[in-house]
């Protein structure tokens, strides 16, 4: 007979599951099998107190991961919000906040862009730079870190949450601030996986409230999306979604084909040529990857 427990957290190989009385056990899995994300619900044997082992995963309602050329990496499973932290200092990347919207548009996830460090003097022109972004929906979220967090809190009431940003942009502040045990948890679970060796974690999830809960990765920096469908990629850009169709071309490539209504609307300065050349490179770098 098995039961059913949540991955708390994951590194690697080994996992932490919780169960519906709330006990906590490790857990492997059987076989060489990894493909299990944090936030996953599965079904597990349990062998004594500390140890499990997890046989099988239920259905997910979203999975984020990320995807080279040459393998997959599960981030988080169940996750219903990815919050994109940036800051007003060092300069952030419109080229990752372009690509995690793509990886929440692709995986049915909200998403969220977070300001933070707004204390800073650099607030308005960071402001100029997210204004596109909100122009196309995305809400955009102020905070300031070390200040108070509340704001962010609030947004992730009733949403299982998980943040990612580049290094700088203050995702440790942000979640030390949110999770204060945070930095005890991640103690606590090296002690009951072993053994001392190093063990880096992928993703370890953190209870909010009993509605709320938050995922914290710390390696997601960057987005690989190698598992998104070249043709797909103008329906995950809103600004080229109301398009898609109107090419002169069913199998436009949206390049020097005539009669384009995504280079058309460009050329008529109704979207920044930036989100052309985004998506030209997108799709450059997918078949790039189909060719291996
Ligand atoms: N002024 C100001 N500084 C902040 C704020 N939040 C974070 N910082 C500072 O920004 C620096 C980077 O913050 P971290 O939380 O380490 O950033 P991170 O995104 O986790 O970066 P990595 O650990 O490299 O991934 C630290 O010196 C923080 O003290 C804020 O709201 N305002
Ligand atoms: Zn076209």
């Amino acid at each position: 007979m098995t039961d059913t427990a949540r991955i708390v957290a994951s590194y690697g190989k080994a996992y932490i599951l919780e169960f519906a009385d709330g006990t906590r056990r490790a857990a492997s899995t059987r076989g060489k099998k990894t493909d299990f994300a944090c936030g996953d619900r599965v079904n597990a044997t349990v062998l004594n107190h500390e140890q499990a082992v997890i046989e099988k995963v239920q259905e997910r309602d979203t999975l984020l991961y990320r995807s080279d050329q040459w393998r997959q990496k599960l981030i988080a499973a169940n996750v219903t919000q990815l919050v994109i932290v940036v800051a007003t200092e060092p300069s952030f990347s419109d080229e990752l906040i372009s690509r995690a919207l793509i990886a929440a548009e692709a995986g049915d996830i909200k998403p969220l862009i977070c300001l933070n460090k707004c204390d800073l003097p650099g607030a308005d022109k960071a402001r100029t730079r997210l204004a596109y972004y909100m122009q196309l929906g995305y809400p955009v979220l102020e905070v300031s870190a070390l200040n108070d967090a509340s704001p962010l809190r609030a947004a992730l009431e009733g949403e299982t949450s998980v943040l990612v940003g580049q290094s700088g942009m203050g995702k440790s502040t942000l979640t030390n601030a949110l999770i204060p045990e945070a930095n005890a948890r991640v103690k606590e679970i090296s002690v009951a996986l072993d053994s001392g060796k190093h063990t880096t974690t992928n993703a370890t999830l953190y209870k909010l409230d009993a509605q709320s809960e938050l995922i914290d990765s710390p390696g997601l920096q960057s987005f690989g999306l190698a598992h998104v469908k070249s043709e797909n990629l103008p329906y995950l850009m809103p600004d080229f979604r109301a398009l898609i169709g109107q090419c002169r071309f069913a199998n436009c490539r949206h390049r020097q084909e005539p009669d384009c209504a995504l280079t058309s609307a460009v050329k008529a300065g109704q979207i920044p040529t930036e989100r052309l050349a985004l998506l030209h490179r997108l799709q450059d770098e997918l078949a790039q990857l189909s060719t291996y």
